[in-house]
């Protein structure tokens, strides 16, 4: 055998690869010598296969601990941790431990590594996943290939391989795309919103409709991800939340969108733990002001009722309800209510009590810094000012010959966030032009709700979400974004008005068991 380099019997090779006629004068034909160099390169890779399998078992695991780790809610992240490092020191002290967890290692790497080109059932794509992102590819080759490319092998062209431009894909158990990384060309215009926007409105009509996608652009790299997203709890009743006197819960957003997450009671009763959207007021907020925006019965006003069943905790709040409604009214008698208003005089009367209470709480704070004392406590309880159609209110006032209430909102706006004095708002799209420039410019915390456009997103918020907008967009669906922050998507949690009869009972209840104990002296109104 050893005279033989050639493994196969004459009979099994290709005609075209028999030995030529014309023998090489060293003994051996060019093909066999080509045989014999293959032979010899299976030898060696076949020697290095188990240390090729650990290599990528290793890279694997590194890289689904990092995606773990990046996922993990930064509050989880010191108790496992913890629990690690313990459960690494019990298997150091046990006997043998040390090489039995060298031998599980071992074992998981190479099970890790182990080669995945077959089915989907081991992790790898599928004969159907290849044949769905072949025709994804195939979908973008009109957009990102360009006629009479230059270079040898393009990204994308007709003939093209699905494998050099996704970099990086998973499916759902049910064969739906998950994710997908692509590179694109230099050429494609990424720094321009409509080429953007018309390869995300292909890729989210080719990964399947129905759902709701992430996109992130990465200029740098020339890459652009795509993420299909869970939908956003809707239902969860308002209630007290694990938050921080001075922390307002605006609703529940993406994993990946908040540093922390929250437990909650879901309407049946089943206890998660949900990503909040997290408001902070007070001296050190640089939102101390909100304004809400929506569609009519998008849900703002149920926003406020969840800003002051919250509010109500550890602070007072005065409501001042142009809506005309009544959605307010149950709070109407109650502790630390300090008023419900619903008309144009009630609403100025109660305004102009908060800027004088604004302008007390401004010179008490002063006073007790001039003299080195502690700022009193009436000065440092919260105050909530919520404001509820604001243009209407400001319409019915004109139309009686009197002031716009929002122009007393000018003190508050200014000069609340040092004295603990917090003004919420919302509105109809409709009434945004009615708004007053001091509101615009001191609510930099902005909330856009209902079926709205990337354009109106961008109008309240400053910026178009990275989200496409969800197939039916349930009440109280929307975008949050906090100063330059990011635009989050956000639900807002369900806070009916107790007496509506229509709203389900289970959270009419909900609201009611938030509801302070009625007030001794009804409406503090003596203080007016
Ligand atoms: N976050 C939410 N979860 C569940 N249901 C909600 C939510 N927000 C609003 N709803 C329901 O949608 C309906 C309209 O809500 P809401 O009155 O708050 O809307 P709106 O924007 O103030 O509209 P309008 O000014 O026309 O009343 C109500 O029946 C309310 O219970």
């Amino acid at each position: 055998m050893a005279s033989r380099p050639f493994p196969f019997p004459h009979a099994l090779v290709p005609p075209h690869a028999s030995p030529s006629r014309h023998a090489a004068p060293s003994g051996l034909s060019p093909a066999r010598r080509r045989a014999a160099l293959r032979t010899t390169a299976n030898g060696v890779l076949g020697a290095l296969r188990p240390a090729t399998v650990l290599a990528r078992g290793a890279g694997r695991l590194v890289a689904a601990l990092r995606r773990r780790w990046e996922h993990m809610p930064p509050e989880r992240r010191g108790p496992v941790l913890f629990t690690t490092a313990a459960c690494l020191l019990a298997l150091w002290l046990t006997p043998y431990g040390p090489l039995l967890g060298a031998v599980a290692l071992a074992g998981t790497v190479a099970w890790q590594g182990r080669d995945r080109s077959g089915s989907a059932s081991d992790g790898g794509p599928g004969e159907a996943e290849r044949a769905r992102l072949q025709t994804l590819y195939e979908a973008l080759v009109p957009r990102l290939a360009l006629a009479d490319d230059p270079r040898p092998r393009p990204l994308y062209s007709h003939d093209g391989d699905w494998r050099r431009a996704f970099t990086d894909f998973a499916f759902t158990e049910d064969g739906r795309l998950a994710r997908l990384r692509l590179r694109y060309p230099p050429h494609f215009g990424d720094g321009e919103p409509e080429c953007r926007a018309r390869l995300e409105r292909l890729l989210r009509a080719r990964a399947g409709r129905g759902r709701e996608y992430r996109f992130v652009w990465d200029e740098e790299a020339g890459e652009l991800e795509l993420t299909a997203l869970e939908p956003l709890p809707c239902g969860v009743p308002v209630q007290h939340f694990v938050t921080a006197p001075g922390e307002t819960v605006l609703g529940f957003t993406d994993l990946h969108a908040a540093p922390r997450t929250v437990p909650v009671v879901e309407e049946g009763g089943e206890r998660r733990d949900l990503p909040p959207v997290v408001w902070r007021t007070g001296p050190r907020s640089t939102e101390p002001h909100l304004l809400a925006l929506g569609r009519a019965g998008s849900g703002t006003t149920t926003l406020l009722r969840s800003i002051a069943l919250q509010a109500l905790r550890h602070g007072e709040v005065l409501v001042v309800d142009g809506g005309g409604g009544a959605e307010f009214s149950f709070l109407a008698g109650r502790d630390r209510v300090v008023g419900v208003e619903t008309t144009p005089g009630g609403a100025l009367s109660s305004l102009e009590w908060v800027v004088r209470e604004t302008e007390r709480r401004l010179l008490a704070a002063n006073r007790a810094r001039q003299t080195g004392r502690d700022a009193p406590e009436d000065v440092c309880r919260p105050l909530w000012v919520l404001v509820d159609r604001p243009s209407v209110l400001g319409h019915l006032a004109r139309s009686e010959g009197q002031r716009d209430p929002q122009d007393l909102l000018q003190v508050p706006l200014r000069y609340g966030r040092a004295v603990r004095i917090t003004v919420a708002l919302a509105d109809q799209f409709e009434g945004a032009a009615a708004l007053t420039e001091t509101v615009r410019a001191h609510t930099r915390a902005r909330i856009v709700l209902g079926d709205v456009t990337p354009e109106q997103v961008r109008a309240v918020l400053g910026e178009a979400p990275t989200t496409t907008p969800p197939p039916e967009v349930p009440p109280g669906r929307g975008y949050a974004r906090l100063g330059s922050g990011p635009v989050h998507r956000l639900q807002v949690p369900a806070a009916p008005d107790p007496y509506d009869e229509e709203a389900p009972e289970s959270r009419r209840l909900a609201v009611l068991e938030l509801l302070p104990e009625p007030a001794a002296v009804p409406g503090r109104r003596a203080g007016f």
